[in-house]
């Protein structure tokens, strides 16, 4: 099973009321061409946190502060009845730097209620909007058809909203 995190860094939006999130446009790899928050697999000896921190520094070029990060959600992705991917996902308002592409992602700013759904994993329409509003969430995603998991049929999700996570992980 692939370990792996995403990270979604906020800021006050130009606007008077809406925060904007970075999003990328992932260039290779799973989910190419679909919008996620920047993230990839834990590299051996690494934890969650760590990870999250340097695929945001290789794809977009921001600093975050481990410290800074709050872990957010752990999404279970189911591929045929198998555990396919275990995703940690994290949320920081604060990073050093301004967002560059990468050979892996372009970077942009999105007001939180033009999040492009239609242009994302499917099931990201249900458990994102909520991280991007302040909840914390456990989610499986059941999927089939066989590899690869992008080009899977999404087929059930079980949510559980709320939730406390240990604040070492
Ligand atoms: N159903 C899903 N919904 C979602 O929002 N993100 C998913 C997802 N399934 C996988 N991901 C994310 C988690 C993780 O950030 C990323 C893993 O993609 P990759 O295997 O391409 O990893 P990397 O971006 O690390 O690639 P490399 O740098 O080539 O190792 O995809």
């Amino acid at each position: 099973m692939i370990e792996a995190t995403l990270c979604f860094l906020l800021r006050d939006g130009s606007s008077d009321c809406d925060d904007e999130v970075l999003l990328i446009e992932k260039r290779r790899g799973l989910g190419e061409g679909w919008y996620n928050g920047p993230g990839g697999k834990l590299e051996d000896g690494e934890t969650p946190r760590e990870c999250a921190v340097r695929e945001t520094r290789e794809e977009v070029g921001l600093e975050v502060d481990p410290a800074d990060l709050e872990k957010v959600g752990e999404l279970s992705f189911v591929l045929d009845d198998e555990a396919h991917t275990f995703c940690h996902v994290f949320r920081a308002r604060t990073f050093a730097g301004e967002p560059r592409a990468s050979e892996e992602a372009r970077p942009e700013w999105v007001a939180v209620d033009d999040v492009p759904y239609d242009q994302m994993w499917e099931d990201d329409q249900l458990w994102l909007p909520g991280i991007l509003e302040g909840d914390t969430v456990i989610g499986e995603f059941r999927f089939v058809g066989g590899e690869p998991l992008d080009e899977a049929d999404f087929a059930d999700h079980v949510l559980e909203w709320d939730v406390t996570f240990p604040s070492n992980c």
